[in-house]
């Protein structure tokens, strides 16, 4: 049986799986990862997918034949490829895909960074199979996260996913490269990442992949310093999905650091600064306190100081008591309009709903 603690995960992808032979998209080891992704699904364990692949996938059709590929061509690939990638996946399943392509841009700013996280919770919440990528085709080099296994991580934290696990061409992490140092030991659980594990890690040892081992280490650190559990494991081996599906670890786990909850309760009160505060309603309170619900507008009764959409802001309680930290959906000057009424009237009174909530529970931090 799956580890019944994953609620929500999320699973990488790197290009050696989805393109082999650099010829375009192959299925010969995307197969067994969609088997995977729909008994994960079926088992009630929600999905994000990070797919890489549009890079490797579109190189047989722009003509180079020199390595390393300048930028503008490996655009123009990633233009090609991103197309036949989503194609391949959307092929292999019975339920809708959809495609995210992200910058560093986008995660990095606050009011971006929430659109992204709604799109992904209302996918998830329709069925939906999200599948991620990099915007390769018009980020610049500045603009980039520049490899999927950093950005897997950042959307695992954006998620609250339980688990990342990031598939590769390998068994999971070694003490040093196995293809250049055949002696080297498997190392079946980090407890702790530290500078004698990023030793450990080379480089890719082919061209279409990006970071090899130093990445994936980069993308555990950050992933279970946030309360994720990371594995790597071997896609291009049925047998690792088989016992993950039997509860059996596969790869190599980096064990989180803290549970994934606190770690986010942390985060956010300790270090959003608050930009504001709302009051609630008895019956907000009551919904916020004992019921771990979502705050509407209807419960809000009074706004205080200048925030912005994706600000941290104090909830307080009538005697200003604050009870939690939460982050805002809407600005203090767009709260102020729409204080007070049911969900359905937002549009009406703003124009728009980015929201039906003022602050989703996912992103409430309880005082006490
Ligand atoms: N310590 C290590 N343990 C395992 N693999 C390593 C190590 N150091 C470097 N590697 C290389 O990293 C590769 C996986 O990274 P990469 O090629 O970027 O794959 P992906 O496309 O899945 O991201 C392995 O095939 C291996 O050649
Ligand atoms: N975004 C790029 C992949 C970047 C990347 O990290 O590749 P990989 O090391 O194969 O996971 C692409 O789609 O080609």
């Amino acid at each position: 049986m799956l580890n019944s603690a994953w609620r929500r995960i999320v699973i990488k992808v790197g290009s050696a799986l989805i393109s082999p032979d650099a010829k375009g998209c192959s299925t010969r080891y995307l197969l067994a990862i969609a088997r995977f992704i729909s008994e994960c699904r079926q088992l009630g364990t929600e999905v994000v997918l990070v797919s890489s692949g549009s890079v490797a996938a579109g190189r047989s059709a722009i003509a180079f034949a020199h390595q390393p590929l300048p930028i503008n061509i490996k655009q123009a690939m990633a233009a090609v490829g991103q197309t036949q990638m989503m194609a391949t996946w959307s092929n292999l399943f019975d339920f809708r895909c959809a495609q995210i392509l992200l910058t560093h841009d986008d995660l990095a700013d606050r009011r971006r960074y929430l659109n992204i996280d709604n799109t992904l919770r209302t996918l998830l919440a329709n069925q939906v199979l999200p599948i991620v990528n990099e915007n390769d085709s018009v980020a610049t080099a500045e603009l980039k996260v520049g490899d999927n296994d950093n950005l897997a991580a950042m959307v695992a934290v954006l998620v609250d996913a339980d688990a990342l696990i990031i598939c590769s061409d390998i068994d999971g992490l070694y003490s040093a490269n196995p293809r250049t140092t055949p002696e080297a030991r498997f190392i079946p659980k980090v407890a702790q990442i530290d500078a004698g594990i990023y030793a450990m890690a080379g480089g890719s040892h082919h061209a279409i992949g990006t970071g090899g081992m130093l990445t994936k280490i980069q993308a555990a650190e950050k992933a279970t310093k946030l309360g994720v559990d990371t594995l790597i494991i071997n896609g291009q081996k049925a047998g690792s999905f088989d016992m993950l599906l039997r509860g059996e670890q596969a790869g190599t786990l980096f064990l989180r650091q803290q549970d994934r909850l606190s770690a986010k309760k942390h985060w956010l009160l300790n270090s959003l600064k608050s930009q504001g505060s709302i009051v609630l309603d008895s019956g907000a309170v009551q919904a916020l306190l004992h019921k771990g619900a979502s705050l509407l507008a209807k419960g809000v009764t009074a706004v205080n100081g200048r925030f912005d959409k994706g600000d941290a802001i104090w909830l307080c309680d009538s005697g200003g008591k604050q009870l939690a930290k939460g982050i805002c959906q809407y600005s203090a000057t767009e709260l102020q309009l729409i204080k007070g009424l049911h969900s359905q009237q937002i549009a009406d009174t703003l124009g728009f709903c980015p929201s039906e909530e003022v602050v989703h529970r996912d992103d409430i931090a309880l005082t006490s």
